[in-house]
């Protein structure tokens, strides 16, 4: 069994004191709650130690939104791995669509960090998704299958999951139906069932990430082969990311 996961991506969102306060008010209701999922904070690099300083000791990890490929050297304005690792965190975002448009980052590109984030001990979340005018076209599957194939390292570690994350569906407030979601899951499972061996494979967590609020949450858990949600605007909030979350089957 896959044990669900729910993380929060804040994108360049925050400052120290409101990363502080929403970090220890998390983690206080985790501490006296169920919470029957697994718990993330992804913020970025500044605010990583001031969110692993506030949860320190209860059940929420903290990750990174990126990471370079490289474990040190001439790459200013970049972050390595082995720094992220430093710092606590146990999961590093990599591939999120606004990264391939905003730093054309191609699939080599995100296998690449999502490599040298597992050489640290980091858990990458490789996101793959398809755009508006690919899914009109009918390329959904076909995309998907090729970014899987080639940003998925060649030997994933135990805490790596896929990300599902249609561009089109993130910050918009549409997100495609229940059934689409989950014909996009199967079909990525099928790609990883093919690459890797049966254990490898089944370990691989696959999340739906794209305009999850608290409105949508509970159906969005229910879907066949959601393992988990990666959630932006709404993870900004404590109250809807934690109404989020208690909105898990397993909590
Ligand atoms: O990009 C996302 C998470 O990585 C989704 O963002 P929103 O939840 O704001 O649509």
């Amino acid at each position: 069994m896959r044990r669900k996961l729910l993380a929060g991506n804040w994108k360049m969102n925050g400052h120290r004191a409101e990363a502080t306060a929403l970090a220890r008010d998390l983690a206080a209701r985790l501490a006296s709650g169920e919470g029957g999922c697994e718990w993330a904070i992804c913020p970025p690099f500044p605010l990583i130690g001031t969110v692993a300083g506030a949860i320190q000791g209860s059940y929420i990890a903290v990750g990174a939104q990126d990471c370079h490929s490289a474990p040190s050297g001439p790459h200013t304005g970049d972050v390595a791995a082995p720094m992220l690792a430093d710092m606590g965190c146990a999961y590093a975002i990599v591939g999120h669509s606004e990264r391939r448009r905003d730093h054309g980052e191609t699939d080599e590109v995100v296998r690449a960090k999502a490599e040298a984030a597992q050489a640290s001990g980091i858990a990458p979340i490789v996101c793959v998704g398809e755009t508006q005018s690919q899914r009109e076209a009918g390329e959904t599957e076909a995309v998907l299958a090729r970014q899987v194939e080639t940003s998925v390292p060649e030997q994933p570690v135990a805490g790596l999951a896929v990300a599902y994350e249609p561009v089109w569906a993130i910050g918009t407030g549409l997100t495609p139906t229940s059934d689409e979601i989950a014909a996009a899951l199967a079909s990525i499972r099928e790609v990883l069932a093919r690459r890797f061996d049966s254990a490898t494979a089944e370990r691989i967590r696959l999340l739906y990430g794209g305009s999850v609020k608290p409105a949508n949450a509970a159906e969005l858990w229910r879907i066949d082969g959601v393992d988990g949600l990666l959630v932006g605007a709404a993870s900004l909030s404590v109250e809807r990311f934690w109404s989020i979350g208690r909105s898990c089957p397993d909590s």
